[in-house]
């Protein structure tokens, strides 16, 4: 049968390293190089998607790097591929240097076999995700609307952004399940993108974030004199979107008395302004997001079960950020290029201590909550990569009233001691193992519970 394990090159000269390594990754077919010439042959006869290179390659007293050309070399050949460059000899700038010509990441020698490992799954989940968004905006163009602007590695949310794609054209209401900052209001846009009203406006409104008062005149508009203040005619969100797509967000808030009126809108597609005389017909598609339990709600006598249903034909459950494995540190990334392009480009990348600390907060946020520590961090960070300390990552606040049950509690305890661990070792699993007390598999096994590696 043919090996169906991922493709590892490794380009090391140092003997008592290659056999190491040669132990340490056994889910990898591996193929080592101890010099350029061997690492360019095995690049094109086997095509691997993830490369570890050794700057120092071959060891060159006169400090240039045969390293670098290596690395140009390679991604010549082949641009997709993943390449890890290890920075030996305390030479951590010039890894830095790396990444910026190209490299994905890099490790530091003497190598720790543990966080190399971590860094090569982690490139070799870049490199599907990055090939699947390539396939997808190959095969059907209205696919890579929503994917293209979703950065996601997780199983759960790229199903979630397939059923949106799904929903996109078909003639049904979606409703986004989620809490907040976890993409919903990205979804409804990239929903309008991908639907044949593109063209047409998109409109948002949090419902939550308006006053009763001013909900109605806000959705529906009114006439001019119809209360005081109504100086002039002034179209309601509804109206605005016409042709095209009104999101509501938090439609949960949505008084009684305004569930009637919207209801009526779905049912016969035609509004009234506030002091209007007239019904105007209407043709906007109309999305919501809730962070609420409306089924509980709507026992509750809170929410129209009718109106539910006219909102609710599709319901999408926007998972947690904590809940999908990997994706913290691929959207720190994101933020990290975004940001520090314009406000401190000197900011290359992550120290491997902030990867394990993206790894374990839990992101009671969400994706919003990551940007905004990113956007700090970028601003706060010193020299070219951010750290843990940088994202001020802070325990205590969590604590405060998430907790719900004892189980909760304890995870996150386990998830603090583990983080702080890893960070005191500086990445380094047998030492944090040590410092915690329980076995090196044990460690292991809390890592992949709790998902704490990418
Ligand atoms: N998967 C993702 N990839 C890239 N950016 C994302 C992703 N998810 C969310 N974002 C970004 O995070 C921020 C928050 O997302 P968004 O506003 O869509 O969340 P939301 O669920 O609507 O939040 P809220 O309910 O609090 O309004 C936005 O800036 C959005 O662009």
């Amino acid at each position: 049968m043919s090996d169906t394990r991922p493709k590892l090159l490794i380009v090391e000269d140092d003997p008592g390293l290659q056999r190491q390594l040669r132990w340490a990754y056994e889910d990898y077919q591996l193929f080592i190089a101890g010099d350029r010439d061997e690492a360019i042959e095995m690049l094109r006869a086997e095509a691997p998607d993830v490369v570890t290179l050794d700057l120092g390659l071959p060891p060159d007293p006169d400090g240039t790097s045969e390293g670098f050309a290596t690395l140009a070399e390679m991604l010549r050949i082949k641009p997709d591929i993943k390449v890890i460059v290890a920075s030996g000899h305390g030479a951590r700038e010039s890894a830095l240097d790396a990444i910026a010509g190209g490299a994905y990441d890099f490790y530091q020698k003497p190598v720790d076999i543990d966080e190399l490992g971590l860094i090569v799954r982690r490139a070799f989940h870049v490199h599907a995700l990055e090939r699947e968004n390539v396939r997808l905006a190959e095969t059907a163009p209205e696919d890579g609307r929503v994917l293209g602007r979703l950065i996601t590695g997780a199983p759960e949310m790229l199903k979630v952004a397939r059923t949106i794609e799904r929903v996109a054209s078909a003639n049904v209401s979606v409703l986004l399940l989620g809490a907040s900052g976890t993409g919903k209001e990205l979804l409804a846009q990239g929903l309008h993108d991908a639907s044949p009203r593109r063209d047409g406006a998109f409109v948002a409104i949090n419902c939550a974030a308006i006053p009763e008062t001013l909900l109605e005149s806000e959705l529906f508009g009114h006439e001019k004199g119809a209360f005081t203040g109504a100086i002039k005619m002034t179209p309601g969100k509804i109206e605005q979107a016409q042709g095209g797509t009104l999101f509501l967000d938090e439609v949960g808030d949505i008084p009684l008395a305004l569930q009637v009126k919207l209801l009526r809108f779905l049912q016969e597609r035609v509004i009234e302004r506030i002091g209007g005389r007239q019904p105007i017909s209407v043709d906007t598609r109309i999305v919501c997001a809730t962070h609420q339990d409306l089924d509980a709600m709507i026992v509750a006598g809170n929410f129209r079960e009718d109106l539910y249903y006219r909102l609710a034909e599709i319901s999408v459950r926007i998972p947690m950020l904590k809940d999908r494995p990997g994706d913290p540190a691929l959207l720190a990334r994101h933020f990290l290029t975004r940001f520090a392009r314009d406000m401190n480009p000197q900011v290359k990348g992550l120290a491997p201590d902030a990867l394990v600390a993206l790894d374990s907060w839990t992101w009671p946020g969400n994706v919003r909550e990551l940007e905004n520590r990113m956007k700090r961090a970028v601003i706060m960070a010193d020299g070219k990569l951010i750290t843990a300390a940088d994202l001020d990552l802070d325990d205590e606040r969590a604590d405060g009233g998430d907790v719900v049950n004892l189980k909760a509690a304890r995870e996150m305890a386990d998830r603090r001691a583990i983080r702080r661990a890893i960070a005191r070792t500086d990445g380094n699993i047998s030492g944090a193992a040590k410092i915690l007390g329980i076995s090196r598999p044990t460690l292991y096994d809390l890592l992949k519970q709790y998902q704490m590696q990418g």
